[in-house]
């Protein structure tokens, strides 16, 4: 069972977390790009580093933009992973 964050624990890794937000229980960001290409392929790089932890974000794509929400359906909320997910996004979108 994965174990959920507690609300200072969520505050303290959000100061780490530039763009990201807490919305509905889950950390939430938008993710803009020249075009088309370069959000799916953003998408793309996103998705091997998800399956590589055994993570998946919940995410939707309208042509340059890609919106992203993070939360651990085993825990019914925030765990790591989530944190850890998030940290691997920023890696690939560069910020
Ligand atoms: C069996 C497999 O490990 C689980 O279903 C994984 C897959 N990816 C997941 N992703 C997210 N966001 N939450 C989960 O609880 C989760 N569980």
């Amino acid at each position: 069972m994965t174990v959920k964050l507690t609300d200072l624990e969520i505050s303290n890794a959000l100061k780490d977390l530039d763009g990201w937000a807490l919305k509905d229980e889950k950390l939430h960001r938008v993710f803009e790009f020249d075009d088309f290409i370069s959000a799916f392929a953003f998408m793309t790089r996103v998705a091997i580093r998800a399956e590589k932890i055994d993570h998946h974000p919940e995410w939707s794509n309208v042509y340059k933009t890609v919106t992203i929400a993070l939360t651990t359906h085993d825990a019914g909320g925030l765990s790591a992973k989530d944190l850890a997910l998030a940290e691997a996004i920023k890696i690939e979108y560069g910020r």
